[in-house]
Order: structure tokens, then C-alpha cells, then sequence
């Protein structure tokens, strides 16, 4: 069907939905509103469904999240006897709308549910899909997207974001739906009369709590009297950050009134990923009134956490993959004093998380796994230990884009186990003295001087779709010989070469004294995204050699 069918079919379909009828109303006429609305499906990227909420097939909104539903559901009851499933949500505009539309489609469909009343962070739907031993599991949620988006993510039995295989299974099924004539619905209230709903209780909540204390790593007797400020920026860490950390005696916290409360509209925090500064702004101007050590800010869906520590100097903020590298060095010295490091310790990080992991691997004889971009493919890994009976081999888990996970108890990345392991880190340096500053300089004088960037490129719509593919297509035919003058020792194509890898999109470079530069489109936003790094042997050398590389790639996605 072309685009100008399938909105006259919309306009039809959905004349009952005030807010999308009024969209549809508001484009006539207006082809390239039209054509970006209607042009694709949502499809599962990196991290399940994601799009901009509104009318039409390219859109968040009840009838895609409907359809993914009815799609998802005949998987599942396909693949098990009785099925269930766990629904969790953020704080997201309509987040909490689409998770109970979700639960009557998935009840009219005979399955079980089990949904939290409240918002809470996706690793707790990772544990509940575990907890209550369901069939698999969603979390509506578009993660540290800008508000305009809202978004879908899909569980496995284990707990685990859905990987290639099944994806493309749920995929197939989810096309097969007809959104409007496909769809099986119940009332809500009915099904939970009925019992074929029921909210998520609180000892599943004590149980996830209790599962995350168990990363804790910090010895008795340490002081933890570090002044934190906590921001959840408008999203789910409310429901579990403050409370683990003060049950972990790290009571000094203060949360920014702006930004303590869910709002979907992140109205001081309009991009609210932690990754970018902007996002901090709120957080580190309270750290400064309120003169604290440490800021930790949780994106809305509390999968991923930033931090700043106060300098001399300031506030220095701290890159995921510096946090990461710090974290993996913690994590192995503590389980190495505390007597509890497993043996043959496996630890897993994404490709484009930096090569200084495997350094500090090697120095702990830990095995080191790379992954492709996704969390998911991080909690495959602990599934596959898991089958073989050696979950307790895995110790740690991370990825550029401040995702850590230091336990086998959740399948995907933890803000909550994070900003505890953060924290105890901290607290522990500072009892010798030490910023968390001074360690990554210590870790840069004994593993290299690693520096890392991250450079992305915004490409919006069907326009800004094809530009994307020409760039990476050229890169792909063209292989350069030298990146900025740095010649390149030898490349690999992730889509076609054989790498052992699912296929994907990904060209990755690695340049003279082991710098290397990756290329990938975004699986989560119209984004091109290029990683940097440089190990020279000083960190000045390294920033000289990855501004260098920022220039030309610069220049290269105009
Ligand atoms: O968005 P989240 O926090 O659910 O996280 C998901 O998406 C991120 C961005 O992916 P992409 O680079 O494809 O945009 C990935 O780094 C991460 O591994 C994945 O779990
Ligand atoms: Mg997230």
C-alpha cells in the first residue's frame, strides 16, 4: 500500500482516537508530512521498537503498539504451552497508556500478565520476567530518546532483550497483523477482575532489591559518607536508586526538585541521556549549591547511569567508557581481595567499547568477549554460561554508552547495580585518599592512555535514511588507506566478512599504534554514529590523534 492509501485508511480507522485524528486532520495535504508517517514500519533495532510518537505506521502510538502486541503474542503462543508475560514502563507520555493496552491485547490473547503498578526501571522487568518465571516480557519505554519518542523493548524467558533469531521470528510475526482487523483486546479492568492480570507485588520489587545488594562489594568499615546528588531526570530510577543506596548505608542524597518527579516531557532534560552534557545541567548545579563529591543521573527507563566527580577544578565528568574501565578494575581487585572472584572469570563488552578493557582483563586473567552493539547481545552471553550451569563466571558487563552490569541476576544493563557500584567505588577510593580521577590516571599509566570518543550525526526522516546508507555504502566499496592521514593497518565489515558475529552494519578501522575508528547507523535514533579511540603514550598524544580523526569524519558525514 503507498503512503496516501494507507493514511486514508488511517484517517478511517482511527477517527475514535482524538489525539491521532487530530494529527491526521492537521497533515492533509501535506505529502512530506505524510510520506514520513506512513513510508515504514517500526522495526526492532538495537533496542526492540522505537519511534516518534504519533499517527501512522512509522509512529508510536496504540495501534503499532497493538499490532507489535497481537504479533508478539501469537509468537508466544506458539512457542509455549501457557504462556506469561511481565509489562513494565517508564515515565514516558503514554508509556503507562500503551503498557495496559499491551496487557488487554496480550489477556485477550489467553496470555498471563503480570505488570508493575508503578513506573520502574527496565532491569526490574528483567528480573520480574525471571522472578515469576514468564514467557517473555516488554518494557514501553524509548530509553534516553528526546520526549518526541516513545518505544517498545521485547524479553525472552531468560530476561534477556530478544537476539537476531528471535527477533526476526517476532518480526515476521508482528507483519503478519493487520493492526486493524488483527487485533484481539479485553478490558483492562475485566482481565483484572478476571485475574488474567495482576499487578506485580511488592516482594517481587524486595526481591529485585535484595538481587542487586548482592554486587555489593565494599568491605565493612569503609566510611560512606559521600554527598550525592541523584538525579532520575524526570524517569524510573525514583523507584529504586535512592532507596538502594541509602539501604547500603550511603544516606546523604540529594535529588533535584526539577527532576525528582516522572514527566514524560523532561522539561529541564529535553534530551535525557546521560551521555550528553546538557542532560547533566540540573544535576550539576545542584552538586555545586550543595558542594557534593558525586552526581549520578539515571536515563528515564534507569538502564544506563553518567556521573561527575568534584575536582579541584570543578565538576569533571566521566566518560561510559572511563567508568567502564574503572568499574571492571574494581569489580576484579575487590573480588580478588574479598576471595570471591570465580574461577575462570568471564567478563563481556560491546566492539565499540574501548580496547583498554581487554588490558585490564588480561592483567586479571579474566576472558574477555566482544559482542555486537546491544545489551542484549552482553545478556546473551550470560544466558549461554548459564546453560552450561557457569553463570557465576560472569563478573562484569559493559558498554560505551553507560550500560554496566555486574551480576548474572538481570539480563540487561542496570542503573540500579550500577549507581550502587559507583558509589561503593568512590567511597572506597576516597577512604585511600583518591578521586576516582587519580585512579583512571593510575589505570592510564599501567594499561595505556586510552581516549575515546563518540561522534553522531543526525539524519532525519527517508531523506536523511538514504544519505545514511549512501555514506556507509561508499566507505564499504571505497575501504580508505588512511583515516586523516593515519594509515589503516586493516579493516572489517561486519555485514560481509566473517567475523563469527550475527551480520550487521558495522565498519570498524584500526589505524596505526592502535587507534581505531567504527561506523555504524544508530539502531535506536536517525543517528550515523563514529567511535574513536587512540592509545598514544600520553593522554594529550591521544586527544591530538582523536581531534584529528573528528575533524575528518566531520567532514566526511557533511
Ligand atoms: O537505548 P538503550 O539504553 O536501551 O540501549 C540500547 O541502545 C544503545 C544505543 O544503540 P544505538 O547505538 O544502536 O543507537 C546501545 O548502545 C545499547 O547497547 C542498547 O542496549
Ligand atoms: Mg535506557
Amino acid at each position: 500500500m503507498n503512503c496516501m492509501d494507507s493514511y486514508q485508511l488511517w484517517i478511517e480507522k482511527t477517527a475514535g482516537e482524538a489525539e491521532l485524528a487530530e494529527e491526521l486532520t492537521a497533515i492533509n495535504g501535506d505529502s512530506a508530512a505524510i510520506e514520513d508517517r506512513f513510508y515504514k514500519e517500526l522495526e526492532f533495532g538495537t533496542g526492540g521498537l522505537r519511534g516518534v510518537l504519533g499517527a501512522g505506521t512509522n509512529r508510536m502510538n496504540v495501534f503499532t503498539v497493538s499490532k507489535a502486541t497481537q504479533g508478539y503474542s501469537n509468537y508466544l503462543n506458539q512457542q509455549f504451552e501457557k504462556p506469561s508475560v511481565a509489562i513494565g514502563y517508564d515515565s514516558r507520555i503514554h508509556s503507562d497508556d500503551f503498557a495496559r493496552a499491551a496487557a488487554a491485547v496480550f489477556a485477550a490473547n489467553g496470555i498471563q500478565v503480570h505488570i508493575y503498578d508503578h513506573l520502574m526501571p527496565t532491569p526490574a522487568l528483567s528480573f520480574a520476567v525471571r522472578d515469576l518465571h514468564c514467557s517473555g516480557g516488554i518494557v514501553l519505554t524509548a530509553s534516553h530518546n528526546p520526549a518526541k519518542y516513545n518505544g517498545y523493548k521485547v524479553y525472552g524467558a531468560d530476561g534477556c532483550q530478544i537476539t537476531t533469531e528471535a527477533a526476526k521470528a517476532i518480526q515476521t510475526a508482528i507483519n503478519e497483523v493487520d493492526p486493524f482487523d488483527d487485533v484481539k483486546r479485553t478490558d483492562f479492568e475485566l482481565a483484572m477482575e478476571n485475574g488474567i492480570i495482576n499487578y506485580i507485588g511488592e516482594d517481587t520489587i524486595d526481591r529485585y532489591q535484595a538481587a542487586v545488594s548482592t554486587a555489593s562489594l565494599l568491605p565493612e568499615g569503609i566510611d560512606k559518607n559521600v554527598a550525592i546528588v541523584y538525579t532520575p531526570l524526570n524517569g524510573a530510577g525514583i523507584s529504586c536508586v535512592p532507596r538502594c543506596l541509602k539501604e547500603h548505608g550511603f544516606t546523604n542524597i540529594t535529588i533535584p526538585d526539577e527532576q525528582k518527579n516522572p514527566d514524560g516531557h523532561f522539561p529541564t532534560c529535553p534530551y535525557p541521556n546521560p551521555e550528553v552534557r546538557e542532560a547533566l545541567k540540573v544535576g550539576l548545579r545542584w552538586a555545586e549549591k550543595t558542594q557534593s563529591d558525586l552526581l549520578l543521573a539515571t536515563d528515564p527507563d534507569c538502564d544506563r547511569v553518567g556521573a561527575a566527580v568534584k575536582t579541584t577544578s570543578g565538576y569533571t565528568l566521566i566518560s561510559g567508557n572511563q567508568m567502564g574501565v574503572l568499574l571492571f578494575d574494581f569489580v576484579c581487585k575487590m573480588r580478588q581481595a574479598n576471595g570471591t572472584m570465580p574461577k575462570n572469570p568471564v567478563a563481556v563488552k560491546t566492539i565499540v567499547t574501548t580496547p583498554m578493557a581487554a588490558k585490564i582483563a588480561e592483567h586479571y586473567g579474566v576472558q574477555l568477549i566482544d559482542v555486537l552493539t546491544g545489551f542484549k547481545f552482553i545478556g546473551e552471553q550470560i544466558g549461554l554460561l548459564e546453560k552450561k550451569g557457569e553463570a557465576d563466571r560472569y563478573i562484569f558487563g559493559f558498554e560505551e554508552s553507560y550500560g554496566y552490569l555486574s551480576g548474572s541476576f538481570v539480563r540487561d544493563k542496570d542503573a540500579v547495580n550500577a549507581s550502587l557500584l559507583i558509589c561503593e567505588m568512590f567511597a572506597w577510593y576516597k577512604s585511600q585518599g583518591k578521586s576516582l580521577v587519580d585512579v583512571l590516571e593510575e589505570l592510564y599509566q599501567e594499561y595505556g592512555c586510552y581516549e575515546s570518543k563518540l561522534l553522531s550525526f543526525q539524519f532525519e526522516g527517508a531523506d536523511g535514511f538514504a544519505k545514511m546508507q549512501s555514506l556507509m555504502t561508499e566507505l564499504r566499496t571505497n575501504r580508505p588507506a588512511e583515516l586523516a592521514g593515519i594509515a589503516v593497518e586493516c579493516s572489517i565489515d561486519y555485514l560481509n566478512d566473517d567475523t563469527g558475529l550475527p551480520k550487521s552494519n558495522v565498519l570498524r578501522f584500526f589505524l596505526k599504534n592502535g587507534a581505531e575508528a567504527v561506523v555504524r547507523p544508530s539502531g535506536t535514533e536517525p543517528k550515523l554514529k563514529v567511535y574513536l579511540t587512540a592509545a598514544e603514550k600520553d593522554i594529550t598524544a591521544s586527544q591530538i590523534v582523536i581531534h584529528t580523526l573528528k575533524e575528518f569524519f566531520e567532514q566526511w558525514a557533511r
